[in-house]
């Protein structure tokens, strides 16, 4: 009876003592880009989010708009719309622990995602360097495209300003991994909950390396498996096409997005083994001179916690993998030039 109101009291102070230290932790996002066709269902799944208690959405126009619509939901986070006044950025970005940047445009039928680079790159950059000015300790989502070269763009802009930190910038290309999963569950009549597709690499074309030896399918081989591997490397390419001139993916990437930042919330709260694949700064393939690789991450507290190697593959997956790092070193150096050219 006593030990039974012992363990009760116990067990009581410890769900106090947990509730006040979780709640104190306050989680500031900013998304920036949020009125745009990302910007916008990836605000609305982070307001949803319980682990998010400010959210700030910045955008060059609809900012404020957007966030006067999220901020009648009645969950728990403050919401406010910048626009690019003087502070406008900064204050957006001031105390957050996390930026999204899903700001750029989009591709259209027959384009590639390298041909988004001479819009985006300035984008980024000049976002990159309102973050570092103002929140140089935030971890650093990047979403646009072409991402095998803005996140190289966001390290430059840092590593210019003093404040970089390779553990706190990702490219996200969560989007890879969810389709692999869906796409080798249609091939399979399996429920997508239990397929899991390691992908690495980049974020476009032939620089995406799913490696189906490691899903809970290794034997799929020949017609199947090459049309597979197109599929999840050209996956984009649907959503463009079908989209007819109007844009590229936008709800599934704002549904991978939210999915990336929910687990580097839960990771910084202290929960472990949180493992995302994504593009970051990489010792992986530096000896061949690619910087920046996606494989799977495990993020902790700081963000990068441990880089996982790809492990041992088969040579189909091996000659997959050369023709990624051979577009990757192409990405990566375009990127790192941009801002050497453009500081
Ligand atoms: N990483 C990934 O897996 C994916 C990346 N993307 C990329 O995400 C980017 C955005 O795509 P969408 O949302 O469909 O485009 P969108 O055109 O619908 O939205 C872009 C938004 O960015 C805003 N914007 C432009 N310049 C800005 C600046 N300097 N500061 C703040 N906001 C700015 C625009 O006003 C617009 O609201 C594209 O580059 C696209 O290729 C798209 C899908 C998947
Ligand atoms: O295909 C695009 O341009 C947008 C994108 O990155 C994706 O859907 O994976």
């Amino acid at each position: 009876m006593f030990a039974a109101r012992a363990a009760r009291q116990t067990f009581g102070l410890f769900q106090k003592r947990a509730f006040s230290a979780s709640s104190s932790q306050l989680s500031k996002v900013a998304v920036l880009g949020a009125a745009g066709g990302i910007g916008q269902p990836l605000s609305l799944l982070l307001k949803l989010n319980p682990h998010v208690t400010e959210l700030a959405l910045y955008d060059i126009r609809g900012g404020p708009g957007v966030a006067a619509d999220l901020s009648h939901i009645n969950t728990n986070s403050t919401v406010t719309g910048y626009e690019p006044t003087p502070t406008g950025l900064s204050e957006a970005l001031k105390g957050s622990e996390i930026v999204l940047i899903p700001a750029g445009v989009p591709r259209k039928p027959g384009m590639t995602r390298d041909d988004l680079f001479n819009t985006n790159a300035s984008i980024v950059r000049d976002l990159a360097k309102a973050v570092a000015d103002a929140s140089p300790e935030a971890k650093i989502l990047v979403i646009s495209n072409p991402v095998n070269s803005t996140v190289p763009i966001v390290s430059e802009v840092f590593k210019s300003k003093g404040v970089y930190n390779p553990k706190r910038l990702f490219g996200v290309t969560t989007l890879d991994v969810v389709r692999a999963s869906r796409f080798i569950s249609q091939v399979k009549g399996t429920d997508p909950a239990n397929e899991a597709v390691p992908v690495v690499g980049g974020h476009s074309g032939v620089t995406i390396v799913p490696l189906l030896s490691q899903s809970n399918h290794p034997s799929l081989d020949g017609e199947a498996r090459d049309k597979l591997v197109h599929r999840i490397q050209f996956g984009g390419d649907e959503v463009v096409k079908a989209k007819d001139g109007a844009g590229s993916a936008t709800l599934s990437m704002a549904f991978a997005g939210a999915r990336f930042a929910e687990s580097l919330l839960k990771a910084a709260k202290g929960e472990k083994g949180v493992v995302e694949p994504t593009f970051v700064d990489s010792p992986l393939y530096k000896d061949q001179g690619v910087e920046f690789f996606a494989s799977r991450v495990e993020l902790g507290p700081n963000g990068v916690e441990k880089i996982l190697d790809v492990g041992k593959l088969p040579e189909y997956e091996e000659k997959l993998l050369e023709a990624s790092l051979d577009g990757l070193k192409k990405n990566i150096q375009k990127g790192i030039d941009f801002v050497k050219a453009n500081p």
